[in-house]
C-alpha cells in the first residue's frame, strides 16, 4: 500500500469525564478525499483540532508525511504542508482577493524571494496568487476587495488561500456550512476538481456532498470510528445505518 500522507494512531482526548476522542486510528492516502461523518457531538471538530495542532491529544500519535507531529504546534505543521481551511477567518476584508492570496504565498515562501528586486518579488507573488485564484474559479474577481465578495466567493477565496500554501493535506472543516444550494453545487464542483491532486480530510454535515466527493468515509460515533470504507460500503453498513444514516435518511 502507498505510504499514507496522514496517519492517526490511537488518538485519545478527554474533556472532564467525557472521552471525546476514544482511540481514533485512521489513514489518509495521497490524493484521497477522506470524509469524517457522525452525529452532532461525535467528536469531529475535536478530532480536526488534534490534526491541525490546535489541541494536543492525551494519548496517541499524529503522523504526517512520515513525521511524528503530535507535539508540534499549528504553525510548524502548517509549514510542513498541513493546511486548514474554513472555520478560520484568514480573509482580510479590506484587501483584494489577489492581495489576500498573495499574502498566503508570501507567508509560505518566507524569504525565498529575497534575491529578487522588490518589483520582481511582487510579480512572482502575484503570479502564484493568481494561479491559486484561477484554480478556484475566482480569477475574474481578483481585483475585488474580499469584503465585497459573496458568501460563496469568500469560501472560494478561503480555499485559494489554503492552496496558495501548497498544502500536502487540506483539512476542510464544514466547507459548505451556510452555503445555499447554488453555492453548494459550485463548491462541490471545485472540491471534486481537487480530487487526486490534494489529500483532503473533510468534515461535512451535507451528506449529499460527502457521498459525492469522498473516496472513503470514516464514521465517528461517541469518539470512536465504527466504520471506514468506500461510500457504497458505508451506505450499506448496518451499524452505520443504525447509529447515524438511518435516522438521517441520507442513505
Ligand atoms: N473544550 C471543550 N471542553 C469540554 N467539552 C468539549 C470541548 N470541546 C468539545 N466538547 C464536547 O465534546 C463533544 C464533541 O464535540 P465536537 O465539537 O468535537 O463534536 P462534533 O462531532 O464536531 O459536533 P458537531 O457535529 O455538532 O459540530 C461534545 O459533547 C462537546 O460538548
Amino acid at each position: 500500500m502507498v505510504e499514507p500522507i496522514l496517519r492517526l494512531d490511537g488518538l485519545r482526548k478527554r474533556f472532564g469525564g467525557l472521552a471525546v476522542t476514544d482511540g481514533v486510528s485512521l489513514e489518509v492516502a495521497p490524493g484521497e478525499i477522506h470524509a469524517v461523518i457522525g452525529p452532532n457531538g461525535a467528536g469531529k471538530t475535536t478530532l480536526i483540532h488534534q490534526v491541525s495542532g490546535t489541541l494536543r491529544p492525551d494519548a496517541g500519535r499524529v503522523v504526517f508525511a512520515g513525521q511524528d507531529v503530535t507535539a508540534l504546534p499549528l504553525a510548524r505543521r502548517a509549514r510542513l504542508g498541513l493546511a486548514r481551511s474554513f472555520q478560520i477567518t484568514a480573509v482580510l476584508p479590506g484587501f483584494t482577493a489577489l492581495e489576500n492570496a498573495a499574502l498566503a504565498v508570501q507567508a509560505r515562501s518566507g524569504s525565498s524571494f529575497r534575491f529578487l528586486r522588490a518589483a520582481a518579488t511582487e510579480a512572482a507573488l502575484n503570479r502564484e496568487a493568481r494561479a491559486a485564484l484561477d484554480q478556484v474559479g475566482l480569477g475574474p474577481r481578483a481585483g475585488m476587495p474580499a469584503g465585497a465578495l459573496s458568501h460563496g466567493e469568500r469560501r472560494q477565496l478561503e480555499l485559494a488561500i489554503a492552496l496558495a500554501m501548497r498544502p500536502r493535506l487540506l483539512l476542510l472543516d464544514e466547507p459548505l456550512a451556510g452555503a445555499g444550494p447554488e453555492e453548494t453545487e459550485r463548491l462541490v464542483g471545485l472540491l471534486r476538481g481537487l480530487r487526486g491532486r490534494y489529500a483532503i480530510l473533510l468534515v461535512e454535515h451535507d451528506m449529499g456532498a460527502v457521498f459525492a466527493l469522498a473516496d472513503r468515509i470514516s464514521v465517528l460515533v461517541y469518539g470512536r470510528v465504527i466504520a471506514t470504507g468506500a461510500p457504497a460500503a458505508i451506505r450499506a453498513d448496518p451499524a452505520v445505518r443504525a447509529a447515524y444514516l438511518g435516522e438521517e435518511e441520507a442513505a
